[in-house]
């Protein structure tokens, strides 16, 4: 399989013809070549969006037009489900079943979008002014880039892709260099269903490579990133140069607070799958446990039993329940954390190596870990690992366990478990994240808004109000009887 950029309506080599190679982090096996954008094919890109918004028919058409063909491509992804979410397993090591459920949020994401795409007429405001009409409208932004990170990779593109094409913006898409494959195919959609060149441009590429000019081009009026909190500060500096706007959705070290009255099998299967679902690799991971000291040692016990059965395995293998960690590099990382964590002297409960089964050896495997003996300040509690590391802190209160889950840089989820539902609210009216869970974890859907507090980031995607971040406002203010001011006289 090879994989191109898509440029001004057309599929184009990388202007200097160099490739990378896709691996297959179950096996590190080459599944795709793609081409490797340069700074050059990344200024192409931003030329052909911007020709396509100043000159082209693309944000002047009827907005139900733009839905429609939105609501095309949507059909299209779920006509393909089976196809993407194999490309999906085959670039990430995920579960083919978690990759089909990603397949129905995304095409639910393109329905949702397209539906919203005429609903906003605008609003008449009372003019305080006699003899005028005021009314306020909402105009697409511009030339929008959209850089998107590896664990999620349709999935975050096309939370940027729907809502900035239904808005009438024109844009660029750099998903991750090394999971290119399922973005690349619904490009293949906007193809098909015709969309005006230069309105969608696709370039493959690093981010200091092609990346760095999304964010910094004059050119572009929005860069709307999702990927690492030291990426996001880089892109913020490269985007003041001509004040375009960005939103940020960053990363999270996501607390899941665990009362002793909770139903207590419920919580530990809950927490299990909020931390290592997809190997630990999601945002809002809740990769921080604080639980009620006085059920600790009982939940804790039976939280490393469920870890010790988790089965690693194949993507493609029905049995699997956790796939690979994306890449040699990731894995490393990782591992530094766990040392890290033994260096604290936080006790290693379970896990904290690779796994020695001989069919996972040539994945980048590692066992699903567990650090009780937290200490709050410990970095393995304050950083994002990313991985299948969970911390395990306590508390007596629940002012102790607000004030800890708070207690970091990042502010993107939390969860609350406890058959107390005033304490529930009481909590996640405290917690200053953007998605507070009570008696779950991990839900989310087009309907609803997501996004971070604090240093896990700004804007927000999903929901209404996710169209409307990929809006201007504009007031128009009309005097039905212009008549002179006469303020000055001379
Ligand atoms: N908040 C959310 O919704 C959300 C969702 C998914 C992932 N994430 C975060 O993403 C991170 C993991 O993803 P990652 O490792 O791919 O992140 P990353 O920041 O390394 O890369 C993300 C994207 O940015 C590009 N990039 C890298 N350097 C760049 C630069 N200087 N300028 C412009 N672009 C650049 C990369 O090529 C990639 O496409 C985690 O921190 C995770 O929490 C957040
Ligand atoms: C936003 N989400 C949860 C889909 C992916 C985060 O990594």
């Amino acid at each position: 399989m090879n994989v191109q950029l898509f440029i001004n309506g057309k599929w184009v080599h990388a202007e200097n013809q160099q490739t990378r190679s896709i691996i297959n982090p179950f096996n590190q096996e080459t599944i795709a070549t793609a081409a490797e954008g340069t700074k050059d094919d990344a200024v192409r890109a931003i030329v052909a969006a911007r020709t396509a918004f100043d000159e082209g028919n693309w944000p002047h058409m009827p907005a139900s037009e733009r839905g429609e063909m939105v609501r095309l491509v949507g059909q299209k992804i779920k006509d393909h489900r089976e196809e993407l979410a194999h490309l999906e397993t085959l670039d990430t090591g995920k579960t083919l079943e978690e990759s089909l459920g990603d397949m129905d949020d995304i095409a639910n994401v393109f329905f949702y979008f397209a539906g919203l795409a005429d609903k906003d007429g605008g609003e008449i405001i009372e003019s305080p002014i006699p003899d005028s009409t005021s009314r306020v409208v909402r105009e697409p932004i511009g030339v929008c880039t959209q850089i998107t990170p590896w664990n999620y990779p349709l999935l975050q593109a096309a939370w940027k892709l729907a809502p900035a094409l239904v808005a009438g913006n024109t844009l660029v898409m750099k998903p991750s260099e090394i999971t290119p494959l399922t973005t690349a195919k619904v490009f293949e959609f906007f193809e098909e269903v015709g969309f005006p060149e230069g309105v969608v441009n696709l370039v493959l590429g690093t981010g200091t490579e092609v990346g760095s000019v999304l964010s910094e081009s004059h050119d572009v009026d929005l860069v709307s990133f999702t990927g690492g909190i030291e990426t996001g500060k880089k892109i913020m500096q490269a985007a003041s140069g001509n004040v375009k706007k960005i939103a940020l959705e960053l990363g999270g070290k996501n607390p899941n607070i665990v009362f002793a009255d909770t139903d207590f099998d419920t919580a530990v299967d809950q927490a299990l799958n909020a931390v290592f679902f997809h190997a630990g690799q999601v945002c809002s991971a809740g990769s921080r446990l604080l639980v009620e000291e006085s059920i600790h040692d009982r939940f804790v016990q039976a939280l490393i039993e469920r870890a010790k059965r988790i089965k690693l395995g194949n993507g493609f293998d029905e049995s699997t329940e956790s796939g690979p960690l994306i890449s040699a590099e990731h894995r490393t990382k990782v591992e530094r954390y766990i040392q890290i964590g033994l260096d604290e002297g936080a006790t290693l409960a379970v896990g904290g190596k690779r796994p020695d089964a001989d069919e996972l050896k040539n994945g980048f495997f590692l066992e699903p870990t567990i650090f009780t003996n937290c200490k709050h300040d410990m970095r393995i509690v304050q950083e994002e690992v990313f991985g299948p590391v969970l911390t395990v802190e306590t508390f007596t209160s629940k002012e102790e366990a607000i004030a800890k889950a708070n207690d970091t840089i990042y502010g993107l989820a939390g969860a609350v478990f406890t058959a107390d539902i005033d304490k529930a609210e009481h909590v996640a009216s405290k917690l200053r994240m953007g998605t507070v869970w009570i008696n779950d974890f991990h839900p989310y859907f087009a309907q609803a808004p997501w996004g971070g507090y604090k240093q896990s980031g700004f804007g927000r995607e999903l929901g209404k109000i996710g169209l409307e971040e990929y809006t201007e406002v504009k007031h128009i203010f009309r005097n039905k009887q212009p008549q002179p001011v006469n303020w000055f006289q001379s």
